[in-house]
């Protein structure tokens, strides 16, 4: 049985947050929204502002530029997440250290709005959905709210809160500045 909870498929608004700290970090970003809004099945809807942000976790390195997308999808979680790791290999990303150094980083923070049909709730470590640790990371909540101020997201205990009430909470928030 597939561990995923809720619909697959289907035309699904979806959010994906971006980060890079090696290279061209901008031009990395941008180019990689371009690939996806390239990709069939992929529409990207709206991009957020570019924040700086201290890395979290993981050993010493270069400061991150975040930001946040939302997309419509016609494609199931995985594919989601296979095209993500396709745009995160054309741009020369590799896995080595857990929260080390990334040319480019994308992650899927959540597939379907919180209750709504399309909701995707999963538990699989190659796919959790909505990602585990977005409700903490204020360099995921900072760009998300100010693309859409009145989002929301469910935390892995199940409850859903607002996105601006979870970033004021974030231990990282004071390392998260405007470009
Ligand atoms: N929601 C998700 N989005 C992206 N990857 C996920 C998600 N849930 C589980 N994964 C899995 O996590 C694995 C590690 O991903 P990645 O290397 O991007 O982690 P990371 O960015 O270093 O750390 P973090 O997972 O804390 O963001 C991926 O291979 C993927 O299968
Ligand atoms: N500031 C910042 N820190 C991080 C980031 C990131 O994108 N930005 N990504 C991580 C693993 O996903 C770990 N730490």
């Amino acid at each position: 049985m597939s561990p995923l909870v809720g619909p697959v498929g289907g035309d699904v608004e979806v959010v994906l947050a971006l980060g890079a700290n090696l290279g061209d970090r901008e031009g990395t970003l941008r180019a990689a929204l371009a690939e996806l809004d390239e990709t069939e099945g992929v529409a990207v809807q709206g991009v957020s502002p570019l924040v700086e942000t201290d890395p979290v976790g993981g050993p010493e390195q270069p400061d991150y530029l975040n930001l946040v997308a939302t997309a419509r999808t016609s494609l199931g979680p995985f594919e989601l997440l296979d095209v993500c790791h396709e745009v995160e290999r054309q741009h020369g990303r590799e896995r080595e250290v857990r929260w080390g150094a990334r040319t480019l980083d994308v992650d899927v923070i959540a597939y379907g709005r919180p209750g709504s049909t399309s909701e995707v709730v999963s538990a699989d470590p190659a796919l959790t959905l909505p990602h585990p640790r977005a409700h903490e990371r204020a360099f995921v909540l900072s760009p998300w709210s100010q693309l859409v101020p009145d989002a929301q997201l469910r935390l892995p205990d199940g409850s859903v809160r607002p996105v601006a009430d979870l970033l004021a909470e974030a231990a990282d928030r004071d390392g998260v500045r405007s470009c």
